[in-house]
């Protein structure tokens, strides 16, 4: 049984320790009485920031890729779980350059999973996102290849001690490159807001409930499930609005500069299919892995009972916020705080 006392001294990975995910979950695991938190991450200057900023005895950093099978392994020897955040996550990048994505996001996914289970690591959550669902760029594609292998490695695996679980999240507000952190300094440059398609509406979830959806996963997941938490979602218009009106500024000027490459109107977090498997938990959503196992018949013959009329969770479905609504969620960032104490 798994609880959160099973943290309390435990060793713990985290891969892609250095980014804004991975530090929030390193800082989450000390409050949570770890005793030992891996950072694998690439970056050595990164590391060393860290180093000094949380100055914890409890902390080891491993310089390392995953793509490079024995760093990863080096670094789950003795662990007793992971959580692997590792990723190339930026759709245009991942657009120009789609096998360093595959050798990343898929690769060095397995890798990972591979390392640990020959460590005999307990637990495995891996972090998706919702643009692996009907994906229609490299990114999201090569995220989409990462949840099949892990989903493969559970079905494969049954008496595996690794427990693989995955979670699947939006847009994370405030993420490090993201609309949010670009509208502030547009603002505060008195430059206008460049708005792609002012109808485009994305999933808004803060850094705090990706972690907490992260742990969720680890505490509830049976081999193989997926989960997201549920989210409210705004319009981009919407948003540039309610981050201006946060700045006190009412009539922003704003740029149109149409839809970027890769781009999706609305996104999913899971399609019709999961949604009809899915296991409804309050605040987040499991979807079982289909367990069926190697016989094809099973997956060419039988097929599945007949689709229901259930839909997409998409973020044109989900809970819909308008301007004061998602002023309210802005408001509950830190980011904001620390901003806006600055400017008062
Ligand atoms: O100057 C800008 C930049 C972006 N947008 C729009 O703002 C939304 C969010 O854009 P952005 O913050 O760049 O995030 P996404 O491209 O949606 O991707 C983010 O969210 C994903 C989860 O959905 C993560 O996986 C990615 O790593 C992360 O970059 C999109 O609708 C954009 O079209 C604008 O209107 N103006």
């Amino acid at each position: 049984m798994t609880d959160l006392s099973s943290i309390r001294g435990a060793t713990v990975t985290v891969t892609g320790g250095t980014g804004s995910f991975g530090s929030t979950m390193v800082r989450h695991l000390l409050r949570r009485d770890a005793g030992e938190v891996r950072v694998f991450s690439r970056d050595e200057a990164k590391q060393d920031e860290m180093r000094s900023r949380f100055s914890d005895a409890r902390l080891r950093f491993y310089l390392g890729d995953v793509r490079d099978y024995d760093s990863v392994a080096a670094a789950m020897v003795g662990a007793d779980f992971a959580f692997h955040a590792a990723a190339l996550k930026q759709v245009p990048s991942c657009e120009f350059f789609p096998m360093q994505a595959v050798k990343t996001n898929v690769t060095g996914s397995h890798n990972v999973l591979q390392a640990a289970s020959s460590a005999g690591v307990e637990s495995v959550v891996l972090l998706s996102t919702d643009k692996a669902v009907y994906p229609v760029n490299a990114m999201g594609m090569s995220k989409a290849l990462m949840e099949k292998t892990a989903q493969a490695f559970a079905r494969n695996n049954p008496k595996s001690r690794t427990r693989v679980s995955l979670t699947r999240y939006g847009n994370v507000m405030y993420s490090r490159g993201s609309v949010i952190p670009r509208f502030v300094d547009q603002l505060q440059s008195s430059s206008p807001l460049t708005i792609t398609e002012p109808t485009m509406t994305r999933f808004l979830m803060s850094l705090e409930q990706s972690v907490d959806l992260v742990e969720y996963a680890f505490l509830h997941a049976e081999p193989g499930d997926l989960f997201v938490r549920k989210a409210p979602a705004a319009t981009i218009e919407v948003l540039a609005k309610a981050v201006a009106r946060v700045m006190g500024i009412t009539e922003p000027q704003i740029e149109r500069i149409g839809t970027r490459h890769g781009e999706k109107l609305h996104e999913t977090l899971l399609s019709r299919e999961e949604m009809l498997k899915a296991d409804d938990h309050g605040d987040y959503f499991r979807v079982p892995l289909d367990a069926r196992s190697m016989q094809y018949g099973l997956f060419f013959e039988e097929g599945e009972v007949a689709m229901t009329a259930v839909d997409d969770y998409t973020s044109e479905n989900t809970t819909r916020l308008d301007v004061d609504g998602t002023i309210g969620l802005l408001q509950t960032l830190p980011e904001f705080d620390a901003l806006l104490a600055v400017t008062r």
